[in-house]
């Protein structure tokens, strides 16, 4: 399979780029950088440092490297996954998406782009947090408005978004095991919002340091509560998740795919 990476020298670019090298079902065939780098026309292995040379180059224009590609990974900029969809979309190839942030209007498009090319997204590519989702969607559907449900999530002082995109996800998955949508029920910090509502799902984020990525939820009941947490120690599990992900559409037409359907989940 064909793998072209887009922001090989970002945080999740890099780490994505040593995961697709060191597999034998993959070759890297671009890297795609913003406009105005100085690593541009340098190997992609140099940009992404994974200590070898690749033999291909980073580019800044997708459109001269997508007919190399047979899968698209994208882990950049909200703004940036949107042109990487248009271009998928045109050239029919297949994407996966690992980008967070995005306002519902945005995930719309993904969704209307698997009429055309197999389209998977995900916000989080570790198999556990996956796992970890299936027992969110247990334990509330269980106890239903019994328990009361906070999400705590941490990470580094640099993540553009927050929530972060899992604990959207998470959130999605308990307000559909409740009969609800999450915009109904969702409150994002608890200031000006006591005593707690019940049937609500609480938000909070925090940022600091290089903290990789930590979700937490509480689910409060009368004198006990259950804490379901995932840790990651670094982004490596995301980027192995990613890797998983493009190797799951070789075999796939269009459609809408999500990382359920990979862990057969
Ligand atoms: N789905 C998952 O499991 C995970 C998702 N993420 C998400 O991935 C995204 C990226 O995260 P990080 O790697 O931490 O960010 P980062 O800031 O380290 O990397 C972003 C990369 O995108 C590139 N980029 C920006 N504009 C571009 C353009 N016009 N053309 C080409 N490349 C462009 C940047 O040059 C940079 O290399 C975020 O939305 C984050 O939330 C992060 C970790 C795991
Ligand atoms: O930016 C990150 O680091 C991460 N982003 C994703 C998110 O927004 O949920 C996934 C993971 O938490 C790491």
């Amino acid at each position: 399979m064909k793998v072209i990476v887009i922001g090989p020298h970002g945080k999740m670019g890099r780490l994505i780029t040593m995961a697709a090298a060191s597999r034998n079902d993959m070759e890297l065939v671009a890297g795609v950088a913003p406009k105005g780098r100085s690593y541009i026309g340098q190997d992609l292995g140099a940009v992404a440092m994974i200590g070898s040379e690749l033999g291909v180059s980073v580019t800044d224009d997708l459109e001269s490297v997508i007919e190399l590609g047979d899968v698209i990974i994208d882990f950049s900029t909200k703004e940036m996954a949107m042109e990487v969809l248009e271009l998928a979309i045109a050239h029919k190839k297949a994407l996966v998406c690992g980008t967070t942030g995005f306002h519902p209007e945005e995930m719309q498009k993904f969704q209307n782009a698997a009429k055309e090319i197999p389209m998977l997204y995900a916000a989080n590519t570790s198999k556990l947090v996956n796992i970890m989702n299936r027992l969110l969607e247990l334990v509330t559907s269980t106890l239903k408005d019994e328990i009361d449900i906070e999400i705590l999530e941490m990470h580094d002082q640099w993540k553009k978004d927050a929530p972060s995109g899992t604990s959207k996800e998470m959130g999605e998955i308990m307000a559909h095991a409740l009969g609800k949508e999450l915009d109904e029920i969702a409150v994002y910090g608890r200031e000006g919002a006591s005593p707690r509502k019940s049937g609500t799902i609480g938000y909070h984020s925090l940022r600091a340091g290089n903290i990789p990525s930590s979700h937490t939820v509480f689910f409060g009941g009368m004198g006990e509560r259950l804490e379901i947490t995932h840790h990651s120690y670094n982004w490596e599990c995301f980027a192995r998740g990613a890797c998983d992900c493009a190797a799951f559409l070789a075999n796939q037409g269009p459609g809408f795919y999500t990382i359920k359907d990979v862990l057969n989940l």
